[in-house]
């Protein structure tokens, strides 16, 4: 690979813990800038909560707890001062369901960056709302219609137009959790070209069910099994190399 390794997220001996089921044991991940990390693994093996932890959306759920240290851009993000709806915007969230607001398509990606105060003037705001839908590759078929309800449109547009949410608010890290498990193929196709796209702009990491997806959207791919971060690195050598045997087991497709 030839861009510079620069951490954007910083991981150092997470765990976290449900009550008292353990889910994840004693990670350590950096989330590099202008990279797309994958977190690929069996069902249940703790990718979706790892990847809560980086935006502190395991704070929503009752009687979860995360030990260990999380940076972004050295600053701890567990620590007492941080501003958990300012950590969010800069480190935004796609989820596997689209989960637009039932609101216009304007509203939807209007509504962060006027909370966050990023517009001044209705221009400003007008202006957000189209960089943030032409970067999230959906202001060509909406540009006509922003006032239709976000709900109205195609699943594919949908999560597009989710994308298009988080991208408003200027985020620096943008997380997916399988964003493309409910869309047809054509959708997502698109969404993978998406992710291309946005890279470089942000660091993305993304779980994903799919090896296939894995292969064609990251640089670097993270295999979690059973709660444990069983090996990562380039994406290429972790899919034709890997160093482990449960890594080989789980892309020869042995379990999962
Ligand atoms: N909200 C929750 N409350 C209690 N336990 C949970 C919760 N979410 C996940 N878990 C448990 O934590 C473990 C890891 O789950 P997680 O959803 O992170 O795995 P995953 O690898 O993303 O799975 P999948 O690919 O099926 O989505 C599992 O044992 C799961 O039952």
């Amino acid at each position: 690979m030839t861009l510079p390794n620069r951490s954007k997220i910083e991981a150092k001996g997470v765990s976290v813990f449900y009550g008292d089921n353990q889910a994840i044991r004693d990670v350590s991940l950096n989330i590099d800038q202008d990279r797309v990390t994958a977190f690929i693994g069996p069902s249940g093996c703790g990718k979706s909560t790892f990847l809560r932890t980086l935006n502190r959306m395991n704070d929503t759920i009752a009687g979860a707890r995360v030990e260990g240290e999380i940076r972004l851009d050295g600053d701890d993000i567990y620590a007492s001062g941080m501003d958990v709806v300012e950590l969010r915007a800069r480190v935004g969230m796609v989820f596997q369901k689209p989960n637009p607001f039932p609101k216009s398509i304007y509203e939807n990606v209007a509504y962060g960056a006027r909370i966050h105060g990023l517009a001044r003037s209705r221009e400003a705001l007008d202006a957000v709302v189209e960089q943030a839908l032409t970067r999230a590759g959906l202001w060509n078929e909406v540009k006509d219609r922003l006032k239709d309800s976000g709900t109205a449109l195609s699943g594919g547009q949908q999560q597009r137009l989710c994308i298009a949410r988080a991208i408003a608010v200027d985020p620096e890290v943008i997380l997916m959790d399988e964003p493309c498990s409910a869309l047809d193929p054509i959708a997502t196709a698109r969404i993978e070209e998406l992710i291309h796209e946005l890279r470089g702009r942000y660091a993305i990491a993304i779980v994903t069910h799919n090896m296939q997806q894995a292969a064609r959207v990251s640089q670097v791919t993270a295999f979690f099994h059973m709660g444990q971060l069983v090996e990562h690195g380039d994406t290429a050598q972790l899919f034709t190399s890997p160093r482990e045997e449960r890594t080989k087991d789980y892309i020869t497709g042995r379990y999962g």
